[in-house]
């Protein structure tokens, strides 16, 4: 009997393949794990925008994820995009009902093409049913700021926001520095200390799907075992490697190559 690990992604679909679901299941594949997902919303996008947003009905999520955990249990879990403070509460009510474990939270609020993919009213909601849940939270820096209601700009502002921001976590907090101009810096803080993941930024303007990527990727090593830290370092470098590929597809902001270690 083959052995595998199993990761559940909850998000929404993305069309075009570059993030979203069909990132996460792409990230786990290659990882060799087995993906496993729950939707949680339709988007009609390519690379150049998202056209349209159709949300699953709230019990019609419960149901998929009673289907998956009463069922195949993952050994971590990735959440995405949740469109709606109802939906929020959905999936909030199954991870505790089965005491899901490993879980890593990326915030996801607006698309890259500038959509919002978070209703305004579902921030609240995310904090206080979801950010209890979560391992590890991974806002970008424009999330980071909505969280913490100002400007992040230097390395000593995303520490103090990344403390504040952890005030209402049981886990860690990533913020991603993927909207910096010269470097792709990370900061984990994370039982009361920094550690920062250094990375040079690679020349290429094809990000579509860069969050999605990174908190499957960690949530695939949180899988395997490895530490928080661990976890953050190995998926930055699978991250960094999916970029440097050069993947040039579609007319705007382009998908990232997954398979780019095969073959
Ligand atoms: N040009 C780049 N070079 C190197 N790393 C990058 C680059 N752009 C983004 N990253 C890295 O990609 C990861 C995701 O960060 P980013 O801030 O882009 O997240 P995001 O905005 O949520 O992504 P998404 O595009 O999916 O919304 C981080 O590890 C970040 O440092
Ligand atoms: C379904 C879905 N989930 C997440 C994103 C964010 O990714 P990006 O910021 O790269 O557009 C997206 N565009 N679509």
């Amino acid at each position: 009997m083959t052995e595998v690990k199993k990761v559940l992604t909850i998000a929404g679909s993305d069309s075009s393949g570059g993030a979203g679901i069909q990132a996460d299941i792409k990230t786990i594949t290659v990882h060799g794990m087995y993906a496993m997902s729950v939707i949680t919303s339709l988007t009609a996008q390519n690379t150049n925008g998202v056209f349209g947003v159709l949300d699953t009905p709230p019990e019609f999520v419960k149901k998929q994820l009673d289907c998956v955990l009463s069922d195949i249990r993952p050994d971590a879990v990735k959440i995405g995009m949740v469109s709606s403070a109802a939906i929020v509460r959905a999936i909030a009510g199954k991870l505790r009902e089965y005491c899901v474990k490993r879980i890593v939270l990326d915030p996801v609020m607006v698309s890259t093409s500038g959509s919002r993919l978070l209703a305004a009213d579902a921030v609240e909601a995310l904090r206080t049913e979801l950010f209890p849940l979560a391992d590890l939270l991974t806002p970008n820096l424009p999330e980071a700021q909505c969280l913490c209601g100002r400007e992040i700009k230097t390395a000593g502002e995303m520490e103090a926001a990344a403390k504040e921001i952890a005030g209402a976590l049981r886990g860690g907090v990533l913020i991603k520095g993927g909207h910096l101009t010269d470097t792709a810096d990370d900061l984990l803080y994370h039982n009361g200390e920094y550690t920062w993941f250094h990375s040079e930024r690679v020349q290429n303007p094809n990000t579509h799907g860069t969050g999605c990527t990174l908190s499957s990727a960690i949530a695939c090593n949180l899988a395997e075992g490895y530490s928080l830290k661990e976890s953050v370092q190995r998926a930055k470098d699978y991250l960094t490697g999916a970029l440097k590929a050069g993947l040039d597809l579609g007319a705007g902001s382009g998908p990232l190559y997954h398979a780019y270690g095969i073959g």
